[in-house]
Formats: structure tokens, C-alpha cells, sequence
């Protein structure tokens, strides 16, 4: 027998539950505004993606989640809660773009993993058994372990990705931003990211990961957050990922392709292969017209002829 609606309704994951960014600007301080009236919310057990043209504001939402840049208007809410008691708590990993890294800092592997502790250290920063734990098993569950000795600055882009994304572990983050995961990573390497990021999403967590790979997003976002100095679609993938928002979102900067009529079809069927890309991995869309956001990933294509 089916429980009664209450309950169902009570158990579904709300948005409100988790991460919701409510009307959030954001101006620098030379007057340069990178967000205006932005909102979004996302809930528990799930990855969202975040996407935009360069310059869109996605560094500068994940630094505002943060708290690292002031907000002008609007406000952050965890888990029904003011962001900064979430913050205190560590419930806020955030994995930063490479190019905000100094990776000449002479700091080994296992130190890197380590600074995901500091928050549950006092204010010594002695290491306990628990940490040492923590870094083990965050090490080992990103395939790093063997590297935990190794000056950090001579990984390749990917390991290094890795080793950031086993410190969001050791600090137990329930809320995890990832700026750009993908970018210089190979194919098996964003394999693995994406298996651990679904296996991380099974345990109930937020993951917010910005990216240019839109042929990947369909594949293992749930959600996705499109956004230009502010929120242009926001929801399930199969319902922001079409046509003619993803033209809202990059305008004239995406690369189009399509393929219909004879050179598709040897009969008068009148549906398109369009193909979005801004980046190497393309976001592919089949049907009949501007709206229509049936997707598939590249290799796919051949079932749907
Ligand atoms: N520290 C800063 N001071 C002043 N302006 C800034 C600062 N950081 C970013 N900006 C500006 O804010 C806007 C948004 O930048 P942001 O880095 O958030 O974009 P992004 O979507 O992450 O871009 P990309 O895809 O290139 O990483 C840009 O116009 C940028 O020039």
C-alpha cells in the first residue's frame, strides 16, 4: 500500500534542504558587478552543474557560497540555516580552479589532504589518529595514495585534481563545489571524478560543479544551473538543458552544427542532429526543432539514426 501523501511528501528531497542562494549580488571592488539577483536551490543527494560563458559570475558564486567575497544583496541558506553556521561546521568543501593555485608551494600530497582537517583541529593543528584516518581513506578512495610523498607542484593536472578532491573528502564536506574539474584532465581520469562524484551523491551529498563540457552534463548531473551575471534556467537537466536555453546562456560563443534533410536522412523524416559545443566534449541534440532537448552523447548517435 502506498504511504499516505503526507508522508511521501515529507521523505521527497526539497531544494530548501539543501544549498539555496537567495537574490544574491555581488560587486567587486572596482564596481565591476559579477552577479545580480541570483538565486537557485538545490537539494541533498545530488550534482548540479553549473554553466556559463567565460565570465559569467561561476568562480564568483562559489566564492560568495563561501564567504570569501561580501554579498551586496541576498543571502545563502545550508540546509535550512545562515551559510556562515554551515561554514563553521565544515560542511563546505570547495575544490578551486587550477589557475588559483600556487602550485610552487613546496607542500607535499598528504599535507594538501591534510589542510581538509585543519577545521577539526584546534587552534595547534595537531594531527590525531582521526585525521591521520581521514587523509588515508580520502587518498586511497581518489586513487592517490601511492602519491601521498610527492611534492604536489610535480603531479599532472589530473592528479592534482584528484588530491584536491580527496582534501574535500578528509574535511567530510556535505556540500562540495568543484570549479572546473574537467579542465586538463583525460577521458579516464573524468571518468573516475565522475564515479566518485555519483558514489559521493549516493551518500546525500551536494556536489555544485562548474563546467565547459556540456556533452557531460546530461550524462551524470541531475540538475543544472545556468547563469550569466544571473540565473537564466535553473532545474533538472531534461528540463534546462534545451536548444534554446543553452543559446540564452552562450549566444554567439557556441560552436553549432546541423545535420538533417539528405545528409542525415534517405527518406523525408525531419528530424536534425544539432550539435553544441564550446569546448571539446559537444552537447548533442536530436529532434525536429529549436526545442527539442532529446540528448545524447556522441557515441549514441548511431542507435538514434
Ligand atoms: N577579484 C576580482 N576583482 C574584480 N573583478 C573580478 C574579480 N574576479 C572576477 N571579476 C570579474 O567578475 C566577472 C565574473 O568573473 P568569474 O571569474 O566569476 O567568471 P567565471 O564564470 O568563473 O569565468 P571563467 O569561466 O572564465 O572561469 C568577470 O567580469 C570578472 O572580470
Amino acid at each position: 500500500m502506498n504511504a499516505p501523501l503526507s508522508t511521501r511528501l515529507r521523505k521527497a528531497p526539497q531544494p530548501g534542504d539543501g544549498l539555496s542562494v537567495e537574490g544574491i549580488a555581488v560587486t567587486y571592488r572596482n564596481g565591476q558587478t559579477a552577479l545580480r539577483n541570483t538565486s537557485f536551490s538545490i537539494p541533498k543527494g545530488s550534482i548540479t552543474a553549473l554553466v556559463g560563458v567565460n565570465g559569467s559570475g561561476k568562480s564568483t558564486l562559489f566564492k560568495a557560497i563561501m564567504g570569501f567575497v561580501p554579498l551586496a544583496a541576498g543571502r545563502v541558506r545550508i540546509f535550512g540555516g545562515p551559510a556562515a553556521d554551515a561554514l563553521k561546521r565544515n560542511a563546505v568543501a570547495y575544490v578551486p580552479q587550477s589557475e588559483d593555485v600556487d602550485w610552487n608551494f613546496p607542500v607535499l600530497v598528504e599535507d594538501v589532504v591534510m589542510m581538509g582537517r585543519y577545521g577539526h583541529m584546534n587552534f595547534l593543528r595537531m594531527a590525531r589518529p582521526a585525521d591521520r584516518k581521514a587523509v588515508d581513506e580520502a587518498l586511497a578512495r581518489v586513487g592517490m595514495a601511492d602519491y601521498r610523498n610527492r611534492q604536489i607542484g610535480e603531479l599532472s593536472g589530473g592528479q592534482k585534481k584528484r588530491v584536491f578532491l580527496a582534501r574535500a573528502l578528509a574535511q567530510e564536506g556535505k556540500i562540495i563545489l568543484l570549479d572546473e574539474p574537467f579542465t586538463g584532465v583525460d577521458v579516464r581520469t573524468e571518468e573516475a571524478i565522475i564515479a566518485l562524484l555519483q558514489a559521493l551523491r549516493d551518500e546525500g551529498r551536494i556536489m555544485l560543479v562548474s563546467t565547459h563540457n556540456l556533452g557531460s552534463v546530461p550524462r551524470f548531473c541531475d540538475r543544472a544551473v545556468l547563469i550569466n551575471r544571473t540565473v537564466l534556467a535553473e532545474g533538472p537537466t531534461n528540463e534546462v538543458f534545451t536548444h534554446a536555453n543553452l543559446e540564452k546562456a552562450f549566444g554567439g560563443v557556441l560552436r553549432q552544427f546541423i545535420l538533417g534533410g539528405a545528409d542525415l536522412h534517405d527518406d523525408a523524416d525531419p528530424r536534425r542532429v544539432t550539435v553544441l559545443t564550446d569546448d571539446e566534449r559537444p552537447f548533442v541534440i536530436y529532434g525536429n526543432g529549436e526545442d527539442s532537448h532529446d540528448s545524447a552523447g556522441p557515441d549514441e548517435l548511431d542507435e538514434k539514426k
